[in-house]
């Protein structure tokens, strides 16, 4: 007698947009001289802080009524007048502004966190130097950072990529808005489909930027030409979407995250694949079988993609054998130290871990009941959550903390899987 084998529940995430595109497309819709419509921008800490320090210098954003879209018109050029803009916990406004900034004219403080200004702006503080900016720092080469701008002509320049990409980023975006060509060569870059992000809606946004070798650029001083954009599910938040598919056997479908997406996290699908879960890479969407059985015994780069290792590596325990990945030394230097974060947290619950300057090994084993130390690092808490969905014996001592990228992390995880508590209101963003 043939069984039929049932089909595995599938659900459809609702992920909200792309961090990363929201606010670069912020940028570029507030350097350009009209009006630009964002359609499903993320609406998070990271963005909402980025957007109103974008407002502070100058532009005028308004949002839809049901919040959908946002419309900004932008100045036509780089920011006029004083202030002190506040980047919160978002590195991309820590790095993405100043540069924005050197390009206009008048007197801008940059502060943060102190999670913020624990990470490095210094080698962006040098390329703004030597393109002529007056920029000071804090003695340790971080935040605040201050911008005495009257203007700002090209030239050649060699930028330290080794600790971020966003260095690169912040000084291509501001390329156009300089008085001549800008030549920049990036070394040791990290992270680099970021940059590919970046050029990609640098041109959408009118500018004519060139890759004449690798890691080569030159950006002509075009200014930006105001264009509409839909922003794309964050692929970084699929990711623990996906991986909960892997852990529990269902499927999840995330629409309008393809196979052509201008997300690199997108290929961490590729690494699921690896553990055995089926991956369909449709145009417009990605979905993701599990089995509810990890396949280990492997090793991953996964430095150009190293936002989504922490769901990997905290799912890593529940594979039948260990799984290394490398690669990802500059994720010590981001919200938390997260090599350090996600090992401390699995020994806490009696898992083996080993790790190295960029690497971390995880072995096969089951958890014991822990408290998930988050360091206020909106990924250790999403990523535990998935691991929690098998284990049920892990509970998160700041579940608010997601807000940074995702505020209803827990409410969408929750709908999905029930089995996911759902943290008292307090404690939720
Ligand atoms: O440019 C961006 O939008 C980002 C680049 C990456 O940082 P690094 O370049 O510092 O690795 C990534 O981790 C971050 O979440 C977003
Ligand atoms: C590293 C991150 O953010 P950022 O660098 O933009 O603060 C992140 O979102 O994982």
């Amino acid at each position: 007698m043939i069984t039929a084998m049932a089909p595995p529940r599938a659900f459809d995430a609702r992920i909200p947009g792309s961090k990363s595109l929201t606010n670069r497309a912020l940028l570029l819709a507030a350097a350009a001289g009209a009006t630009s419509v964002l359609t499903a921008p993320l609406v998070s800490e990271d963005t909402l802080v980025f957007r109103d320090a974008l407002t502070r210098l100058g532009a005028r954003v308004e949002s839809s009524e049901d919040g959908g879209a946002w419309r900004i018109t932008g100045l036509g050029r780089g920011p006029v007048g004083a202030g002190r803009i506040w980047c919160a916990d978002a590195g991309t406004a820590a790095r993405f502004l100043p540069p924005l900034a050197a390009t206009g004219h008048g007197d801008f403080v940059f502060e943060g966190s102190t999670q913020l200004t624990a990470r490095p702006v210094a080698p962006l503080a040098d390329a703004l130097r030597r393109l002529g900016a007056e920029v000071a720092t804090a003695p340790g080469g971080t935040l605040p950072l201050r911008v005495a701008a009257r203007g700002l002509d090209g030239g050649r320049l060699d930028v330290d990529g080794r600790l971020s990409s966003q260095f690169l980023s912040g000084l291509l975006m501001a390329g156009p808005l300089l008085g001549s060509p800008l030549l920049v060569r990036a070394r040791g870059l990290v992270s680099r489909p970021y940059v590919d992000m970046t050029l990609a809606l640098m041109r959408h946004f009118g500018a004519e930027v060139a890759e004449d070798a690798p890691g080569e650029f030159t950006v002509r001083p075009t200014g930006y030409r105001a264009a509409d954009l839909r922003i794309e599910p964050d692929a970084s938040t699929a990711s623990y979407f996906f991986a909960a598919a892997a852990v529990t056997g269902c499927s999840v479908t995330v629409d309008g995250l393809g196979r052509e997406s201008l997300q690199g996290d997108v290929r961490f699908v590729d690494v699921l694949e690896r553990t055995g879960a089926r991956v369909l890479r449709g145009r417009r969407a990605t979905t993701v079988t599990g089995t509810g059985v990890l396949r280990g015994g492997f090793a991953v780069d996964m430095g150009e993609i190293s936002d989504t290792f922490m769901t990997l590596a905290a799912i890593a325990p529940l594979a039948d054998a260990p799984i290394t990945v490398r690669g990802i030394g500059h994720a010590r230097l981001k919200e938390s130290d997260r090599i350090e974060a996600v090992a401390r947290n699995l020994r806490a619950s009696g898992v083996r871990v080993e790790t190295g300057p960029d690497r971390i090994t995880v072995h096969p084993g089951s958890t014991s009941p822990a408290r998930i130390a988050c360091h206020r690092d909106h990924r250790i808490a999403m990523a535990f959550s998935v691991l929690n969905l098998r284990t049920g014996n892990l509970t998160l001592d700041d579940p608010g903390c997601v807000a940074k990228t995702f505020p209803g992390f827990h409410e969408e995880l929750h709908r999905l899987f029930p089995q996911h508590p759902l943290p008292p209101p307090t404690a939720r963003a």
